[in-house]
C-alpha cells in the first residue's frame, strides 16, 4: 500500500506508536461511505483508503473515558499481527477525527452469517473456523492479552469464510485484570443503558459463570465464550433459545427472561446451551471438547494450545478422508465442492441410523405377527342408526424457521381395508428427529396388530407404550453394538394419534401436540398439553422420581430441561417422562365439521 508513514508516527498523546501502521492520515487519503453497523459505542463504515476498500470504525467519543479507551484499543491493535485477527491497516488518532481503518472482510460477521443468512457450514468449515479462532486466541493469550468479548458477532469472515477475530474494545492485559469485570464496565460514565445493554445483554449468553459472579476475567473465560460460540456454529441456534426445541424461533430478548434469571441459571443451575447433536457431523470428541470449554470450573477448561492439539488431528483426518475419496478427473471448483458435499453426506450417513427404516421394519413385523381382523371393533359399535361420518382429509407440514424438520405424521384412512376405520398421527420431535421418524413408521403397525385383540382405547394405549419401548430398545442396541449412536444423545417426540371407528373418535395424546374438534362452529379441545407448567403433570413427574425445576422462564424436567412431561423416547428421563397417553373418547355427530391435529408452533 502506498500510504506514507509520517514521523513521528504516534497518536496525539504519544502513547500509541507503530512502525508499520500509519497513525495519522491526510484527509484526502480516505473517504467514508455508507455505514455497515451501528453499535452503542461506534459506527462502522465502508470506506476507501488510498484507493482500497476498508472498514472504518468510528468510535462515539462523548467522555474523556471514551477517549482513554480509544487510545487503549489503539495501543493494543498496534501490537497485534496475526492472520486470525482483524487487521488494522491505519488509524487516525488526532482530534477531531478518531478512526480505525481495518481490512475489509466481505462476508460480514459470523452471527449475521448464521442467523440472518441462515448459513449452515459444513463440518470441515466448522473445524477450520474453530482452529483459526483458537490460534488467534492462543496468540493473544501468549501476548498476555484477554479478549473478553468472544462471540460470533465479533468474528469477521473474509471471502473464503476464514475467520478474523475483531472488536478489541474490551480486551485487556491479563496483568491489569484484578477485580475489574462487570463493575468497571458498568461505571463507564454513560447515563444511558446503551453501554450496559451492549455489554450485558449482547454478551451475557457468552459470559462465563465466574464473570457473571463478578470475579476476575482470565484466559479461561475466553475459552468458555469460545465453547459457547463453537456450539452455536454447529447448531445454528442462538444460545438458550432452544431449551425447548419447539420454541426455537425465539430470540433471547423476545424470550423475556431477565438478566438475573439467566445469570442465576448459568451460575447456580449450571445451565448451558443445548449441545450440538451427532447430526451436526461433529465427532464425540469435538462435542466433549465443547463441554470441557464451558465447564463450571475454569481450571477444568482446556487452554487454546490444548484445543488446537485436539482439533487439528480431527481436521487432518477429515481432509485426508476427503482426499482419499477424491474422484480423479474432478477438476472444476464446482466438482470439488460437490465432491466434498458428497463425502460429508456419506459421513453423515455412516454416522447415523435410518430411524424411519428401523421403524418400518418393526411395524411390519408387528402387523405380520397378528392376523388383523377388526370386526370386533366394528361389531361392538353396531348401532344401525348411529351417525356415519364421511371423511375427507389432508395434511400440511412446514419446517418453519428451523433448520431441519423434526416433525412427522401419518394418515391411514381405511385402516386394514376397513372403510369405517381411520387413524392419523402427529409426532413432534425434539433433540433430533430420530424418535419422530421411528414412531411415524412403528406406531401405525402396532395399532393395526393390536386391533383384533384389544379395544380401541387399549390398542392406542399399548401402541404408544410399545413404540416407546421399541425405540428405546433400538437406540440402546445401537449404542451398545455399533457405537454409532452417542451415549448422551436422547431424542424424543411428543405424539398424538386420532382413531375413528365408525362414529367414535378416540384421541390419544402424550406431550404437547394438540387435537381440536370443530363442532357446530365451536372448537373443542380433545387433548390436554402435558407440560411441566401443568401442576398435575408436575406432581406426576415428581412422584415418578423425576426432577422438575424452574429454569429460565418456566418449569422444566431434568438436566435436559424438557418442557414436555410425556413423550416417546427421551430415555434419560424415563419413567418420569412417560409415553403413556391420555385418551379421550367422543361420539361424532352430524354437527362435527372437522378435526384438526397439530403441533403447537411458536412463530
Ligand atoms: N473489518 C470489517 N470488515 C467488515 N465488516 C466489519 C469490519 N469491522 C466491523 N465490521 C462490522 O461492524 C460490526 C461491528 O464491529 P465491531 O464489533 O468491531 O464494533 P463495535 O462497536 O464493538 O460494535 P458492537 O457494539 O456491535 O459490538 C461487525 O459485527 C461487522 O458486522
Ligand atoms: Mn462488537
Amino acid at each position: 500500500m502506498g500510504l506514507e508513514i509520517v514521523e513521528p508516527n504516534t497518536c496525539i498523546r504519544g502513547c500509541c506508536s507503530s512502525n508499520s501502521i500509519p497513525l495519522h492520515l491526510p484527509p484526502s487519503s480516505y473517504a467514508l461511505l455508507s455505514p455497515i453497523a451501528r453499535g452503542a459505542e461506534s459506527v462502522v463504515y465502508e470506506g476507501i483508503l488510498d484507493g482500497r476498500k476498508v472498514a472504518v470504525k468510528k468510535p462515539i467519543l462523548s467522555t474523556s473515558d471514551d477517549i482513554d479507551k480509544f487510545h487503549k484499543e489503539l495501543q493494543l491493535l498496534c501490537t497485534l499481527d496475526h492472520p486470525g485477527i482483524a487487521k488494522l491497516v491505519a488509524a487516525h488518532a488526532k482530534p477531531p477525527n478518531y478512526l480505525f481503518f481495518f481490512e475489509f472482510y466481505e462476508s460480514g460477521n459470523l452471527a449475521g452469517k448464521l442467523h440472518v443468512e441462515e448459513w449452515s457450514p459444513r463440518i470441515d468449515q466448522v473445524l477450520m473456523i474453530t482452529v483459526q479462532l483458537a490460534k488467534a486466541l492462543q496468540y493473544l493469550h501468549d501476548h498476555g492479552i484477554v479478549h473478553r468479548d468472544v462471540k460470533p458477532a465479533n468474528v469477521l469472515l473474509d471471502k473464503n469464510l476464514c475467520p478474523h477475530l475483531a472488536d478489541f474494545g474490551l480486551a485487556e492485559y491479563r496483568r491489569n485484570l484484578t477485580r475489574v469485570s462487570v463493575e468497571s464496565w458498568r461505571s463507564s460514565g454513560k447515563p444511558t443503558g446503551g453501554f450496559h445493554k451492549k455489554n450485558m445483554v449482547g454478551t451475557l449468553i457468552y459470559m462465563a459463570p465466574e464473570i457473571l459472579r463478578k470475579e476476575v476475567h482470565t484466559e479461561k473465560s475466553d475459552v468458555y465464550s469460545f465453547g459457547i460460540s463453537i456450539n452455536e456454529l454447529l447448531t445454528g441456534v442462538v444460545p438458550y433459545t432452544d431449551l425447548r426445541a419447539e420454541a426455537q424461533a425465539y430470540t433471547v430478548l423476545e424470550m423475556n427472561y431477565t438478566e438475573q434469571q439467566l445469570t442465576a441459571a448459568v451460575v447456580s443451575c449450571k445451565l448451558r446451551p443445548v449441545l450440538a447433536g451427532p447430526e451436526s457431523g461433529a465427532s464425540t470428541s469435538m462435542l466433549t471438547l465443547i463441554q470441557r470449554c464451558w465447564d463450571e470450573n475454569p481450571q477444568n477448561r482446556p487452554s487454546f494450545s490444548d484445543i488446537i492439539l485436539e482439533i487439528c488431528p480431527i481436521l487432518e483426518h477429515r481432509k485426508k478422508s476427503m482426499e482419499e475419496n477424491f474422484a480423479p478427473g474432478a477438476s472444476s471448483i464446482l466438482e470439488v465442492e460437490q465432491f466434498i458435499d458428497g463425502a460429508n453426506n456419506l459421513q453423515t450417513f455412516l454416522e447415523s441410523v435410518n430411524w424411519s427404516t428401523q421403524g418400518k421394519q418393526l411395524s411390519k413385523k408387528a402387523s405380520l405377527a397378528v392376523n388383523s381382523h377388526m370386526n370386533n371393533w366394528l361389531d361392538s359399535l353396531n348401532e344401525p342408526l348411529a351417525y356415519h361420518p364421511v371423511l375427507s382429509l389432508g395434511s400440511f407440514a412446514t419446517c418453519g424457521r428451523r433448520e431441519t424438520m423434526e416433525d412427522a405424521h401419518f394418515l391411514m384412512p381405511h385402516m386394514c381395508n376397513e372403510k369405517d376405520i381411520h387413524a392419523f398421527g402427529i409426532f413432534d420431535g425434539h433433540r433430533g428427529a430420530a424418535a419422530a421418524e421411528f414412531s411415524v413408521q412403528a406406531l401405525p403397525g402396532f395399532l393395526q396388530s393390536l386391533a383384533s385383540i384389544r379395544s380401541p382405547i387399549d390398542a392406542l394405549f399399548e401402541a404408544f407404550v410399545s413404540t416407546d419401548a421399541a425405540f428405546r430398545n433400538e437406540l440402546d442396541s445401537h449404542r451398545k453394538s455399533k457405537g454409532v449412536v452417542q451415549k448422551d444423545w436422547h431424542p424424543g417426540c411428543a405424539a398424538v394419534a386420532a382413531l375413528i371407528v365408525r362414529n367414535k373418535l378416540f384421541v390419544a395424546n402424550a406431550g404437547d401436540c394438540r387435537t381440536i374438534l370443530c363442532r357446530a362452529g365451536d372448537a373443542f379441545p380433545l387433548s390436554k398439553d402435558h407440560v411441566a407448567s401443568c401442576l398435575e403433570e408436575r406432581e406426576r413427574v415428581i412422584s415418578a422420581g423425576g426432577q422438575v425445576k424452574w429454569q429460565v422462564d418456566t418449569w422444566r424436567v431434568g438436566p435436559a430441561a424438557l418442557q414436555v412431561t410425556r413423550s416417546i423416547g427421551d430415555d434419560d428421563l424415563k419413567p418420569a417422562v412417560t409415553a403413556e397417553p391420555e385418551i379421550t373418547e367422543t361420539t361424532l355427530s352430524a354437527e362435527d365439521e372437522f378435526l384438526v391435529t397439530f403441533i403447537f408452533l411458536l412463530t
